[in-house]
């Protein structure tokens, strides 16, 4: 049985401005384990597909399963991170935003800072955990990000364009670390980027989205290369030119 199966998804937004299909008869199911990254060009509807996974927003057509179970709202057992960092609570340390989740679920103190230093560790920033959000750097903050939803111990990380708006050399820096932390815990992720060479490098599924309205899964590719990724290798070159083809259309305007 695959984690998460997405049968038939669709979804219409209705405001002041009439109605507005984004996403049309997706269908997706994924393993657990795997890393899938969902690919495609603004507007096409894979933000509104992460959030009807972590069930912020309900489908409105189809159905969302995990573990077999059907989703109808957000749970501890989906870890989310965004693009912006100010997810983060200011006026928690470092230390304290991981441990955040913890708390609330009446983890006790001493098990939740052993805990919590323990996921600081693994995104690289031990002896960082009394500075406040404000005092960390905005790929630092993405880090504290990660690692308080993996503190958590989710079902699946959803990560909606976590690097986005990193420059290009801390986005590279990211994208290794998640790789190696992905290979640590094999948690199961689903990444949404437009960025294909990030998708080439993180995922061992490409899904390529078509544009909207009505957005849908145009196509999944598999990207069967070790980890880690040398970025300048043939293979890896050939995986990146095979998303292309597949994207180049919807950017470029043909159907
Ligand atoms: N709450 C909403 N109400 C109405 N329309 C919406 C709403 N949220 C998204 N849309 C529309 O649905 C479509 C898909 O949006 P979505 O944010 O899912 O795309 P995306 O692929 O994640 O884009 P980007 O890469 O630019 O973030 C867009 O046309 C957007 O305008």
């Amino acid at each position: 049985m695959s984690l998460v199966s997405l049968q038939g998804v669709g979804k219409t937004y209705r405001g002041r401005t009439g109605a507005w299909e984004a996403v049309r008869d997706f269908s997706l199911d994924l393993d657990d384990g795997e890393f899938f990254c969902l690919l495609g060009t603004s507007g096409c509807g894979k933000t509104t597909v992460l959030n009807m996974v972590a069930g912020f927003e309900q489908p409105s057509a189809g159905r969302i399963l995990l573990g077999g179970a059907p989703v109808d709202r957000p749970g501890a057992d989906r870890g989310v991170v965004f693009q912006g960092h100010d997810s983060l609570y200011e006026w928690l340390t470092a230390l304290d935003n991981i441990g955040f989740g913890l708390r609330l679920r009446g983890m006790g103190r001493r098990e939740r800072r052993a805990k919590a230093e323990h996921y600081l560790h693994m995104v690289g920033l031990t002896g960082q955990g009394a500075k406040h959000p404000s005092e960390l750097s905005g790929g630092m903050k993405q880090r504290i990000q990660i690692a308080r939803a993996l503190a958590n111990d989710p079902r699946i990380l959803l990560m909606d364009e976590p690097f986005g708006a990193l420059d290009a050399m801390t986005r590279a820096v990211l994208q290794g670390e998640l790789s190696r932390i992905w290979a640590e815990t094999r948690k199961t992720v689903l990444f949404i980027t437009h960025d294909i060479e990030e998708a080439v490098a993180l995922a061992t599924r490409v899904g390529v989205m078509k544009r909207g309205p009505g957005g849908t899964l145009k196509a999944v590719v598999p990207v069967d290369l070790p980890f880690p990724r040398e970025r300048t290798s043939d293979a890896f070159m050939a995986a990146f030119r095979s998303v292309h083809a597949l994207i180049h259309d919807e950017i470029h305007g043909a159907h």
